[in-house]
């Protein structure tokens, strides 16, 4: 898939769920309650075990495209080569390494490395990252979008960490893309309610879109 639509489809939905799961089926599971709810955009996180394997069965499943899958907590270039190879449309990692920079741009595959600090959100922008993911979000709240975008209002941002349902909307009018979510969004797996996750995203997705409208007033 083109780098472009792989953008495109991201932030035109706004919410990216981060599946962190015990095992494969969990993580499937997981998967398809988000999609179910609106939120097309998946992070697979390679703490899953057999995170590669779960990554080539979605894409799978998903090869007509619905949903936009990608792999988290991508350390370095081998798992991302990996990622990529098994089907990710995207790369997401908690911090930024420019070896996997490097590897993504190679087969045009987005990269959106964790940045807290605003030279680590320049180093990553020369290195070809389209979005920063800004983790971790909580630590600042939305007010370091506006801070960043000051001297980068270029920046495309999407805040991984602690965002949920309820703050999702500071986030949006603050001026993010989209936005990274996961233990808020995928708690119902603990007791295996993947019906309260198909709720919590349509919440998440009803929320961005309130807020957009309300930013092109
Ligand atoms: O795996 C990575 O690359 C990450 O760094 C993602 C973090 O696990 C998220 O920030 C989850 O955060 P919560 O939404 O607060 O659960």
């Amino acid at each position: 898939m083109l780098k472009e639509d792989v953008l495109k489809k991201l932030t035109d939905c706004g919410l990216v769920a981060v599946v962190r799961a015990n095992n494969a089926e969990e993580a499937i599971k997981i998967s398809d309650a988000c999609l179910a709810g609106g939120c097309t955009g998946i992070e697979l996180t390679f703490t899953v075990p057999g995170a590669d394997k779960v990554i080539a069965a979605l894409a799978e499943k998903y090869s007509n495209g619905e949903m936009m899958l990608g792999a988290g907590t991508v350390l370095d270039p081998e798992t991302a080569r990996m990622a990529i190879l098994a089907g990710a449309n995207f790369i997401v990692s908690p911090a930024f390494n420019a070896e996997t920079a490097k590897l993504c741009n190679r087969y045009r595959v987005p990269y959106m490395p964790g940045c807290a600090t605003i030279t680590e959100v320049i180093t990553a922008m020369e290195a070809g990252a389209d979005i920063v993911k800004i983790f971790p979000a909580d630590l600042y709240g939305p007010k370091i979008i506006k801070d960043i975008k000051g001297p980068l209002p270029q920046a495309q941002m999407m805040p991984t960490g602690g965002v949920d349902k309820d703050n999702v909307a500071d986030w949006i009018k603050a001026g993010v893309v989209a936005v990274g979510a996961g233990s808020s969004l995928t708690k119902g797996a603990k007791t295996g309610d993947y019906n309260a996750i198909t709720e919590t995203a349509k919440e998440f997705i009803a929320n961005i879109k309130a807020a957009r409208a309300e930013l092109n007033k």
